[in-house]
C-alpha cells in the first residue's frame, strides 16, 4: 500500500511493505526524512474520524526503544482523505500478524507485593495498552498469601490466551504453583509424587514487575519497567523456563521459577521477610546480619546425573548453603548471564571457608561478576535431581509417629522461605513446564 498523509501537519508519503511501514517526510529544506517501524512492532491500529472533516487518522501504535532495554509505547498520527485512511488501516488487517497475538487473560495482582502499589500499577499502566490493543482481562485480586489458587477455581483454561501476574517473584512463585497444579489434576498427574512427569501449560504466562526484587522481568527484559513487560506481553512471543518442584514428608511444598536455596539463603530470606517493615532496606541489612552468624550444617546430597539417567553421585559434608537457580547465571565473558530453559540445574555447594572469602564470593555474585563461583569452597555440580538428607540434626518423634526436626531449617524458593521440618527433602527439575511472554534480547 502507498498514499500521501500529513503527519503533523506535514506532508508524508506513507508505504506499508510486508515488514515495515515506512513514512518519508517532506523537510521545508528539501531533504527527506525517513520513518520506519517494522511491523514485528506495532501494536495496535486504529482510525479516528472527525466529524465535518474531510481528514480523517489512522493512528499506529508501536513499541519503540526507550532508555537502555526498555520499550515505550509510541503512537504514530496519519491523517488523510477518508478512503485512504480505510485502505491503509486494511493494509495493516492482512499484513499484520494478528493471529499470534494473545486475545485474552486472567491477571492476577498481589495488592500486597512490594510497596502496595501492585494494582495502580496495572490499572494505570498496563490496563490502558490491553484495552488500546483490544484485549479483553479479568482481574483477580489475591485477598491473602495462601489465595492464589483460587484465582483459579472456576476459570476454564482453554480459554485463555495466557495469565499475567502483578507482583513479585514471590507471587509469580505462587501463580505458577497454582496454575501447575491444576492443569496436572486436569491431566491426571500426581503432583504429590516427585517421580511424576509435569505436563507443560498450556499458555504462556506474563510477570508484570509490582514486587520488591523482580528478578524474572529483569532477567528476560533487562529491566523492571512494567510497561516494558506489558508491551513484550502483547507482542506475543514466549520464551520456555524451567521450575523446580520440592517434596517433603510425601507432599509437593511449592514450584519455585528463580532461585532454589537451602540454608544460608534460606535462612536470609527468613529473616527478610521477619523485617518486611524495613522495606527494601531489609534485603541488605538482613543477609548481611545472617553471613555474620552463618551455620555450617552437616548434609548428605544425592544428585542425579544431569542427562536423567545412570547413578547418583553422593556428597557429604558440612557446607553453608546448596543452592541453584532455576533461571541460571551462566559463567560467560566478563559478567554472568542469566539462562531461562537450561536442560539441567548448576547446584553449587559452598563449604568452610574464612568469612571474609565468603563474603567476597557473595559480593561477586550479587555484582554478577564473571568468576563468582570460582573459589575452592565452592563444589558445583550439574544434575537433574537432587536429595539433601540431615544425618545429624535432632529429630522427634511425635505420639501419631511423624518424625520432625526440632532445628530450624530454611529453603529460599523463590524469596519465600519454607521451613525443613523433614530430614530429607527432594528437589527436581522440570524442564520447559512454563512459557514466559517475552523474549531475552539485552543478553
Ligand atoms: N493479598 C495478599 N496479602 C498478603 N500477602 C499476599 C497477598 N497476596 C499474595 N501474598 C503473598 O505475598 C508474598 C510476597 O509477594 P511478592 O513476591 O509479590 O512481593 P515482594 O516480596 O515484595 O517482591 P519480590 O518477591 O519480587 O521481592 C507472596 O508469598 C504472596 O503469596
Amino acid at each position: 500500500m502507498r498514499g500521501s498523509f500529513t503527519k503533523r501537519g506535514r506532508k508524508c508519503d506513507v508505504t506499508v511493505t510486508k515488514t515495515h511501514l515506512k513514512c518519508t517526510l517532506k523537510n521545508n529544506l528539501g531533504s527527506n526524512v525517513l520513518w520506519s517501524v517494522s511491523l514485528d512492532d506495532i501494536l495496535a491500529v486504529q482510525t479516528q474520524s472527525r466529524d465535518n472533516s474531510e481528514l480523517n487518522s489512522v493512528v499506529v501504535h508501536y513499541a519503540a526503544r526507550g532508555k537502555g532495554h526498555s520499550l515505550t509505547w509510541a503512537k504514530l498520527v496519519l491523517s488523510g482523505d477518508p478512503d485512504l485512511c480505510k485502505e491503509l488501516n486494511n493494509s495493516f488487517a492482512t499484513t499484520l500478524p494478528e493471529r499470534l497475538r494473545p486475545k485474552t487473560f486472567l491477571v492476577v495482582i498481589n495488592p500486597n507485593s512490594g510497596s502496595k502499589t501492585a494494582g495502580r500499577i496495572f490499572h494505570k499502566k498496563v490496563a490502558p495498552l490491553l484495552r488500546t490493543c483490544n484485549i479483553t482481562f479479568k482481574v483477580y485480586e489475591t485477598r491473602g498469601p495462601d489465595d492464589t489458587p483460587n484465582a483459579f477455581q472456576d476459570v476454564d483454561f482453554s480459554e485463555l490466551d495466557g495469565v499475567l501476574c502483578v507482583g513479585g517473584d514471590g507471587h509469580y512463585s505462587k501463580v505458577v504453583t497454582a496454575l501447575v497444579d491444576k492443569h496436572q489434576e486436569s491431566v491426571g498427574a500426581d503432583v504429590k509424587d516427585p517421580d511424576a512427569e509435569l505436563r507443560p501449560l498450556p499458555f504462556p504466562v506474563g510477570v508484570i514487575p509490582g514486587g520488591s526484587g523482580n528478578y524474572i522481568p529483569f532477567y528476560l527484559h533487562g529491566s523492571r519497567d512494567p510497561l516494558t513487560a506489558a508491551i513484550k506481553v502483547v507482542l506475543g512471543n514466549s520464551t520456555p523456563t524451567n521450575i523446580v518442584a520440592v517434596h517433603q514428608g510425601g507432599k509437593l511444598e511449592g514450584y519455585c521459577g528463580l532461585i532454589c536455596g537451602f540454608g544460608l539463603f534460606g535462612d536470609m530470606m527468613y529473616s527478610c521477610e521477619r523485617t518486611r517493615w524495613m522495606g527494601n532496606l531489609r534485603y541488605t541489612v538482613m543477609p548481611l546480619k545472617r553471613i555474620f552468624s552463618r551455620r555450617l550444617i552437616d548434609v548428605t546430597v544425592e544428585l542425579q546425573p544431569e542427562s536423567g539417567s545412570g547413578d547418583w553421585q553422593t556428597i557429604s559434608g558440612s557446607v553453608y548453603s546448596v543452592d541453584t537457580g532455576v533461571v541460571d547465571l551462566a559463567d560467560r565473558g566478563a559478567k554472568l548471564v542469566p539462562v531461562f530453559g537450561d536442560s539441567a540445574m548448576t547446584v553449587h555447594l559452598a563449604s568452610q571457608c574464612p568469612l571474609g572469602h565468603h563474603i567476597k564470593q557473595l559480593s561477586k555474585v550479587q555484582a554478577w561478576d564473571s568468576g563468582a563461583y570460582d573459589f575452592d569452597f565452592v563444589r558445583t555440580e550439574r544434575t537433574s535431581r537432587f536429595r539433601i538428607s540431615l544425618p545429624n540434626a535432632q529429630t522427634t518423634t511425635s505420639a501419631t509417629g511423624e518424625t520432625s526436626l526440632e532445628e530450624h531449617f530454611y529453603l529460599n524458593l523463590d524469596g519465600e522461605a519454607l521451613l525443613i521440618h523433614k530430614p530429607h527433602f527432594d528437589v527436581r527439575l522440570h524442564t520447559g513446564v512454563v512459557t514466559l511472554f517475552g523474549t531475552q534480547q539485552h543478553k
